[in-house]
């Protein structure tokens, strides 16, 4: 081992450990997670019996500022397509047959809305009418499944609709692994009614058992775990399958590997991110313009710089514990009805910290956060 990767593993030790409650990790978990890339089995360690409840959070959520419509005009032959991008007043959308029209929104279904912004967004499941080889008119916005937005000034800007899961990609090192990040991008996927997938990249820099309690805690809770190493291959296959067929909105910190990981799983896929970035950083809407890339294997991901942050919304104290699963059942059995789980007394929540109950780790993250602390 060389003295990089020998002080990169102590240090996580020394940050990680006795921090995170052991979780109870079985073999079947590690090799769950890493079966597909031949992980040898010594380096397996942990006992015990994990019951990975695999609940996904609902995300057929009506949120409806969408829905509107239109009837058709009756000689016109439409077709359902999914929004890829919007640029001001110009959809680009795919029909089912993969073919790429340039759509304009009728002049109706624009004044159903005062926030021009919000008739059509990426992602969005619309019927429109082709007219010409590659032109078409937007008649019809599906009702949205679920919606990623930002608020500003009070208002909610829907950046991305119809999203089934959000990666929530994070680096074993380098950077150094940040479980408040993660804990704070699961707090907006459970507010936006989106499945998060927990990806740990760079595994290969650390040693995986080091891992375990902290996925273990994840998975107990009933997300979505992988341990990933772009360079290596690791997980990758997995990823791959979680992907397909999907919509997955890409976030986390700079450096982690997102690209990596979206290029090992679609060759060519970087580039076409890369060429988006660079699109938007020219562009008005610098940072938030989303656009939906087609995977081969069918399915779509969202990378867009924006959203990558996932600095979108302000949290209200009040409201995080309700996202803390784990949290969650205590609430109701604290004293006062108001409890902020800080200082009271007869707490529910700090009386399960105490007798191990919650994961010590878990409730000091969610008292930064209750604090606005940034993760
Ligand atoms: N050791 C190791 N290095 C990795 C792994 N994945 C990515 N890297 C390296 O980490 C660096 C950052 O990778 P990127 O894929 O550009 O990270 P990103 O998250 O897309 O970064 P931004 O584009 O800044 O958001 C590169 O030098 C990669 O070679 C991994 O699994 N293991
Ligand atoms: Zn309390």
């Amino acid at each position: 081992m060389t003295e990089r990767k020998r002080k990169i593993r102590t240090d996580f030790r020394k940050n990680h450990q006795g921090r995170v409650r052991r979780g109870d990790l079985t073999r079947d978990f590690l090799k769950e997670n890493l079966a597909d890339d031949q992980v040898k089995e010594e380096r397996v360690s942990g006992k015990g019996d994990l019951t990975r409840r695999r609940t996904v959070v609902g995300h057929d959520a009506e949120t409806s500022e969408a829905g509107f419509a239109v009837q058709p005009q009756a000689d016109a032959a439409t077709m359902p397509g999914r929004v890829l991008s919007v640029h001001g007043l110009a959809s680009v959308v795919q029909a089912p047959d993969g073919r790429i029209f340039q759509c304009s929104t009728r002049g109706v279904l624009k004044s159903l809305s005062t926030d021009l912004r919000h008739v059509v967004v990426a992602g969005d499941q619309v019927i429109f009418a082709q007219s010409g080889p590659e032109e078409g008119v937007i008649e019809r916005v599906e009702p949205r499944r679920t919606i990623v937005c930002r608020t500003s000034r009070n208002r909610q800007h829907v950046l991305v609709s119809n999203v089934d899961q959000l990666l929530i990609v994070t680096s074993a090192a380098e950077p150094a692994l940040k479980p408040n990040l993660i804990d704070r991008l699961i707090v907006e996927a459970e507010r936006m009614q989106i499945p998060p997938i927990i990806c740990i990249n760079k595994v290969d820099l650390v040693d995986p058992a080091d891992l375990q309690p902290l996925a273990g805690v994840f998975g107990q809770m009933g997300y979505e775990v992988l341990l990933l190493s772009a360079t290596q291959g690791l997980g990758v296959d997995r990823l791959r399958r979680l992907v397909k067929g999907k919509e997955s909105v890409v976030a986390g910190q700079s450096g982690v590997g997102k690209s990596s990981l979206l290029n090992l799983i679609e060759p060519g896929l970087q580039l076409k991110v890369g060429r988006v970035s660079t699109e938007n950083e020219k562009g008005r809407h610098t940072t938030t313009v989303a656009k939906l890339i087609p995977l081969e294997a069918g399915g779509y991901v969202v990378d867009t710089p924006g959203i990558r942050q996932f600095q979108l919304w302000d949290v209200v104290p009040e409201e995080v514990a309700g996202y803390y699963r784990d949290l969650r059942p205590y609430v109701s059995q604290c004293r006062f009805a108001n409890c902020t789980h800080q200082h009271e007394s007869d707490c529910a929540v700090k009386d399960a910290v105490a007798d191990g109950r919650l994961d010590v780790r878990r409730y000091e993250s969610f008292c930064h956060l209750f604090a606005g602390d940034e993760a």
